[in-house]
């Protein structure tokens, strides 16, 4: 056994003996060289994710090389491109303004290039783009890779609805497991506490010295953001995605002014409608992801609180705009991912015949894009009950 393996078995003990790690130790010994991490995505989480991510790897350099590469999809700002003010002012300025980050978190605008010979991919964008991402990425990747998606959206395509993570195993042909928790990211970038919830199922390829739970939760766990590690994959995914959809409805009852009963009335419904849709399309989901995992609940409410969604919904309520005047005046260039969300679950909906099995879900996409009337949401669930 190699020096640095020992010290990476060493990092991993330390962490469990201080009772950092909710798992097992293990699987550190046999690893020859440190995991080379990239985070695909610089937005608002992306960058937040790549903030706390390069902390880690520069605190841990048995197991990771301490530079962490961050994609980034290029724009100008004032005639700089954002690659070359993040990588000398250290501050994404558009998408994460008055963050500082760590020197050895690497902006770059090639996607193929950032992503060359790692071996842990965090895919951390809009969902909306990752059907383009993976497009560019097929083949360039390395193929023992390991992934993990932080997207919060789902893929619903003539044939039914699947999960993004799944999306990338089959794009890339890598494992792929989920991160998702109560993380609004102006709150984790400012190193308040919070937790989160990292879904991840061992491949069939699994090697010693691969990656592993207790890799993720040293990856991503500070003393700010505390992990817990799970392996379903397909409720931490479901939650993430669907509580936005909630969230957004959570807002047109905020910008009417109805207060906070109207708003747990939302979210009450909202939970069950998160169960029954995952229990009706991924057999695997597990109930008590929902109800005791920081994906579930916890971001349920954490979303309608303050989210972008919920700001969007409230806006739309009390400016009568459509949800897109909205995300580009609120936003500056973020995705309220709700608008997106909300759009697919009714095209699955209204594919399979089941409208009338989520009134919740339903009522927030036709007034999304209707125009029903928000005044009308209570009479619409006397209707559909
Ligand atoms: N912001 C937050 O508080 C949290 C967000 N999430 C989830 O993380 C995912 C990423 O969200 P954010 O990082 O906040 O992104 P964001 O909402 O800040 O989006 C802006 C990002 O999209 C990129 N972008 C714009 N046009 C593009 C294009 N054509 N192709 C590729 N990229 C393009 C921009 O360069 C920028 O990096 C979403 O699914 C979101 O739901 C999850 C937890 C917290
Ligand atoms: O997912 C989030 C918090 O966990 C962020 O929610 P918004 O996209 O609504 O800001």
């Amino acid at each position: 056994m190699s020096n640095s393996n020992t010290s990476a078995s060493t990092a991993i003990n330390r962490l469990s003996n201080m009772g950092l790690l909710n798992i097992e130790p293990s699987n550190t010994a046999a690893r020859s060289s440190p995991f080379k991490v990239t985070v695909v995505g610089s937005g608002n989480w992306g960058t937040t994710t790549a903030k706390m991510v390069a902390e880690n790897t520069a605190l841990y350099p048995e197991l990771f090389q301490r530079q962490v590469n961050m994609w980034v999809y290029e724009e100008k700002i004032n005639g700089v491109n954002l690659t070359e003010i993040i990588n000398t002012q250290h501050e994404n300025v558009k998408y994460l303004p008055e963050i500082k980050l760590p020197e050895n978190l690497v902006a770059v605008p090639d996607i193929a290039d950032a992503c060359k010979d790692s071996d842990i991919l965090i895919f951390n964008i809009p969902h909306q783009f990752l059907p383009r991402i993976c497009s560019q990425l097929k083949g360039k990747v390395n193929p023992k890779a390991r992934a993990l998606s932080c997207l919060k959206g789902l893929n619903v395509t003539p044939e039914g609805v699947f999960l993004l993570s799944d999306y990338i195993e089959k794009e890339l042909g890598i494992t792929c497991g989920a991160l998702s928790g109560a993380n609004l990211a102006p709150e984790v970038a400012r190193e308040k506490y919070s937790e989160t919830t990292i879904a991840y199922k061992l491949p069939k390829d699994y090697y010693e010295g691969d990656v592993n739970g207790a890799i993720w939760k040293t990856l991503f766990h500070r003393p700010y953001f505390h992990v817990r590690v799970s392996s379903d994959v397909q409720g931490v995914s479901l939650a993430g995605a669907l509580k936005n959809v909630i969230a957004l409805a959570a807002g047109f009852v905020e910008g009417k002014g109805w207060g906070d009963n109207a708003k747990a009335a939302i979210m009450r419904r909202g939970i069950i409608e998160m169960i029954k849709f995952s229990n009706m399309f991924f057999n695997e989901s597990e109930g008590t992801t929902f109800t005791q995992e920081s994906a579930g609940v916890a971001d349920l409410i954490t979303t309608c609180a303050g989210g972008r969604n919920v700001r969007v919904g409230a806006e739309m309520a009390r400016s009568g705009r459509t949800a897109a005047e909205v995300e580009k005046e609120l936003l500056n260039g973020q995705s309220a991912q709700g608008v997106v969300t909300t759009e697919e679950v009714h095209e699955l909906l209204t594919n399979k015949g089941l409208i009338n099995e989520f009134p919740l879900f339903e009522v927030t996409y036709q007034i999304a894009f209707n125009g029903y009337p928000i005044d009308d949401l209570p009479k619409f669930f006397e209707h559909m009950e």
